[in-house]
Order: C-alpha cells, then structure tokens, then sequence
C-alpha cells in the first residue's frame, strides 16, 4: 500500500479516537443553516480550501443561508461564517480576548514564526503591540523611504543587466516571485534589523534560501491534507512528513540570521549612541530591559528572537505576493498600465521622490487598493470564542426553524471564520463590478480612505479587510503601503509587464502557508512576466 494511504488511515483513525475521547475542535450553539457536507471526513474544509475562488464558494452560500451560517469541516466538528459587517467588527474589536486563534492555527504559526506578537492574546498581545505600534509610525516611516528606493533600483539595475545582454528592444522573462521576495527581503532586513541581505546583490542568504523552497515546494497530498487537518489538530504538526519539515527549516533559517543581528545590536548598544536609532530590534531589548528579563538567558533571548522572526516572515511574504499580483493585473489590463504609468512620469520630481510621489498618482493608489481588495493574501480569519458572547446583526437572518433573528448567542468553544475575501468582494457589498478588477471605484471621493468617518454607512461598507482589524490588524499596513508604493512608481516608470501569453493567459493558485499566483500549468509557484524597457533602448 501507498505510503500516502497508510498515513491517511492512521490520521483518520487517530482523528476518530480523539473525536470519541470527547476532544472536540470547536462547537457551535446555536441552530443556523447552512451547506451539507461536501466530504464524509472533510465536510467542506478540503473544498475551501482546495478551491482556487474560495470567495465565490462563501458567495453562493451568503446568498443562500444569509451573512451568518454554519459550514462542516473535519470529522463532525462546525464553524459559524459570519458576514453581518456589524458583527464581523463586534468579533474584531475583542480579538485577542473574546475571540482568539484556533489552538490548531497558533500551533503552525509556533512552528513557523515562533511566539512572537502573531501567537500572544489578551494582555500580553496588548503590551508587544503597545512597544510594536510606535516603530511603524508614520515619521518612522517615512524615515525608511530611502532604504526602499535604494532597493528597488537594485533591483531596476539587475533587470537592466539582463535587458543589456540581450538585442535591444527584446524582452526578457524574469520569474517575478523569486525577484519580488529579494526585493521586500532586502528591504526589511535594512529598515527592520539593519540588516543588510544583499540578495539583489547576488549574496546567498540562508533565510532566502529557506523562504524559497518553503514558498515554491510543491505540496504533497499528505501535506495538503496534513495542513488542512492541523488547523483544529495541532498534534498533526509533528508527524514527520516533508512540510512539517519545511517550517522547521524556515524557522531554524531565520533564527540564525536574527541570532546575529541580535549580536551586533548589543555591539550596537555598547558602542556609539548614535546608531540606537538604527532599528526596530532595540525596541525589544529596551522592552525586555524595561521588564526586567536577562537578555543574555536562554528565555531572554529566545523572547526577542520570536518577536523578531514574526516580522521578519511577515513582512517577507505578504508583500512580495502582493507586487506580483498588481504586476499581473496591470499585464491583463494594458490600458491601465499606460494610464499609471502616464500619472507616473507626469509626477514632479526627476527621481520619484517621496514627497512629491506621496501626494501624487491617485490612479496608482487606485490600483494597489484594487489589488488588495481583490487579491488579499489572508482569504479568512480563523477564531475561536474563548467566552460565551452575543452577535448583533445589522441585517436579520433566517434561523434553521425559519424564524427571523438579528441576535446569535455563541458559546465558548464555537469556531468561527470571517470570510475576508469574500468581504473585499462580494457584489452585495460593493456592486455588480464587486469581482472585476475596477480600479476608478477608488478614485471616487466618497469612497473608504484613511481620514473618513468609519461609522458612515458607505465607508463602513467599503472597508478593505485584507489586513484584518481591531487589536490584531497587521502592524505592516503603513509600511507595505509605502513601500509599495515606491516600488512601483519606480518599476513602472521604467519598465513594461506582459503576461507570457498576453492579457488573457491562464492563472492558477500554489498553495503553501499563503495562495500565491501562478500561470497555469508550470511547476511550482512559477509566475514569470515578460519585461522590456519603457523607452525599448538599453542602457549605458
Ligand atoms: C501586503 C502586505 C501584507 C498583508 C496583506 C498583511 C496581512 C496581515 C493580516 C491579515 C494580519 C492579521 C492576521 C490575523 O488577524 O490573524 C497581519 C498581521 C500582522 N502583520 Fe501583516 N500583512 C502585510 C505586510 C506586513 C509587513 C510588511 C509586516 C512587517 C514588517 C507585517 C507584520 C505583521 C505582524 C507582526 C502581524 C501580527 C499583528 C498582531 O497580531 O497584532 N505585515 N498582516
């Protein structure tokens, strides 16, 4: 027999054994509707999470069971999904307390990042956050402009090489995943940790390395199935099957790394005073100095190391994809792409800078929120309720019995998903374009932005949700919206994406920790684009 079908059949076997002990996933209280079982095992987990639109699956069923309902997932145990917007911000708001991770799900981000602010709840959440929140202010921010320049001409400067060792008015092919992590890896290494990777440098780094094979290694069916289970059954996690061993690696990769910028921050901090402004790492010693902690113990360090390696993964993994999809959307909408690239060059300022490039190239803005909305990187927030609560819904629902209810009681133990992508698309929410890719739906001035009132009816409805909310949302969302910013004006203004076989070129989605895009029918988490020069001539 199949290596494959005998772990399956333990997996299941143990599953069954856990399921009569009584260890339940999660339960669910209160008598809503909702789709039958699409897998005697599975329910609809494997569904979800094998579908390449899983926010059309959550459409169909919002029209047919109302914005909350109840799915089957593994073994008999249930989630509520919850789409009332009003009760979607109730659950966000008391995150980290009322709400909280799945012990599944903290136990993969404990494998993969460590326990760092993206594990912690409650007060402990509220206090790394309360250190985290000020080293991405906006001034401090801004004061990482150059570094994200500096970067992406790097990465300008290796495409231009490729475009010169070709006849000019050629294009190459570039794998936009692999540059994109060196770009954002680069990047964050020099604004976060003062680190320099230099992987646009052509340097080997092991946490790239490791980064890239965690990223493009092509799933096993074990591995999907193992991923899938180990939500709810965190014991799943070691089994010792390949993409288990991927997360150890990535972890191990990174803690070397941060191991050393740890040693030169202490360097740092003995030495001259005037590098104390260098990185967000002094934050954390100061923190643990402030509590007391003795960073040269075992337990002293290892607190640093995760709260490090959380924005190290983080910040490395989501923006790079993001890149790539306003790339890709841009090579299926050539049209759009002249238009940004007009606002671009009609931008004051000979090098883009950043504060002319700030207030300028709302089309620009457009897009990336465009992108973000349609392609978020985080498609659901998993949460359990860690005490009993209530939801208000906005609109009433029918109930299982056919009755109208606009509250629903849940008990602790209940597992519950908002459905972030469906959220940023339905077209009940934001129209009947709600899954085109429509850019100028931002360039309305009602629209959702930073400064509106969040309690006007339409802001409310128009309220992006890839970067989460309340206590948890992503601490990242200032940075990425700069730095994206900047790399695209820049990569934009210079150079050309097409898709390998035009506007229309099939897509498809690799799953690893997060769905990345990829064309259809090549190995792995390949998305290469064509690129050529802006002007067609190469350079000096
Ligand atoms: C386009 C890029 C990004 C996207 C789409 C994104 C998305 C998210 C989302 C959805 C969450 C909330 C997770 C949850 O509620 O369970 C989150 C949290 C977080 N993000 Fe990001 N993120 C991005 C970039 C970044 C960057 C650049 C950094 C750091 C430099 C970062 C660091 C974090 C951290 C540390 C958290 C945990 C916050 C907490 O638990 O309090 N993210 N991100």
């Amino acid at each position: 027999m199949e290596n494959f079908t005998i772990v399956s059949i333990l997996l299941i076997l143990f599953v069954i054994v856990i399921h009569r002990l009584g260890v339940k996933p999660g339960s669910q209280t209160v008598r809503l509707r909702g789709p039958p079982k699409a897998n005697f095992f599975f329910g609809v987990a494997r569904l979800v999470r094998l579908s390449p639109h899983p926010h059309i699956l959550y459409e169909n069923w919002a029209n047919r069971y109302g914005s909350v309902y109840h799915i089957p997932l593994l073994l008999g145990s249930e989630a509520v999904v919850v789409s009332d917007l009003k009760a979607v911000a109730h659950i966000f708001s008391k995150d980290t307390y009322t709400y909280v991770r799945t012990p599944g799900f903290r136990a993969i981000i404990d494998q993969v990042i460590g326990r760092g602010l993206l594990w912690v709840e409650g007060e402990v959440h509220r206090r790394q956050r309360k250190t985290m929140n000020p080293a991405f202010s906006p001034a401090v921010i801004r004061k990482m402009a150059p570094s994200f320049y500096d970067c992406t001409y790097k990465l300008k400067g290796v495409w231009d090489k490729m475009l010169d060792s070709n006849a000019p008015e050629t294009k190459v092919q570039v794998e936009m995943h692999e540059w994109t992590m060196k770009l954002v890896l680069d990047t964050v290494g020099n604004t976060v940790f003062g680190h320099q990777f230099n992987t646009l440098d052509g340097e080997k780094s092991t946490v790239e390395e490791a980064l890239r094979v965690f990223n493009t290694t092509i799933p096993t069916k074990l591995g999907m199935l193992a991923y899938t289970v180990s939500i709810f059954l965190p014991w799943v996690l070691r089994l010792p099957i390949k993409r288990n061993q991927l997360n150890k690696d990535l972890s191990e990769a990174a803690r070397l790394m941060l191991e050393g910028v740890m040693v030169n921050q202490n360097s740092d901090l003995e030495g001259d005073a005037q590098t104390r402004d260098k990185s967000i790492v002094e934050l954390f010693v100061k923190e643990a100095e402030d509590d007391g902690s003795d960073l040269q113990s075992p337990e002293g360090k290892e607190e640093i190391l995760a709260k490090m390696k959380n924005l190290l993964i983080a910040g490395s993994d989501s923006p790079g994809i993001m890149l790539v999809w306003v790339l890709i959307e841009l090579a299926r909408h050539p049209e759009m792409q002249n238009r940004v690239r007009e606002e671009i060059t009609a931008c004051p300022g000979a090098e883009l800078e950043w504060s002319s490039l700030q207030f300028s190239c709302p089309f620009l803005d457009a897009v990336i929120s465009e992108a973000l909305r349609l392609r978020p990187t985080v498609g659901e927030t998993p949460r359990v309720a860690n005490e009993d609560d209530v939801l208000h819904l906005k609109e009433p629902i029918l109930d299982a019995s056919g009755k109208l209810v606009d509250r629903i009681p849940i008990t602790k133990g209940t597992n519950i998903i908002i459905p972030n992508h469906y959220l940023n698309s339905s077209p009940s929410i934001w129209g009947s374009d709600g899954l085109q890719f429509n850019p100028d739906r931002w360039m309305d001035t009602y629209l959702s932005r930073s400064g509106d009132d969040p309690n006007d009816a339409i802001s409310e409805k128009r309220r992006l949700w890839t970067f989460g909310d309340g206590p948890r949302i992503c601490v990242g969302k200032a940075f990425v919206m700069v730095q994206m910013k900047i790399v695209l004006a820049v990569l934009l203004r210079h150079f050309i994406f097409e898709l390998p076989q035009g506007p229309e070129t099939p897509m498809d989605i690799h799953y690893s920790l997060v769905r990345r895009p990829k064309i259809k029918g090549l190995e792995g988490a390949m998305m290469p684009l064509l690129v050529s020069r802006v002007d067609g001539i190469n350079s000096e």
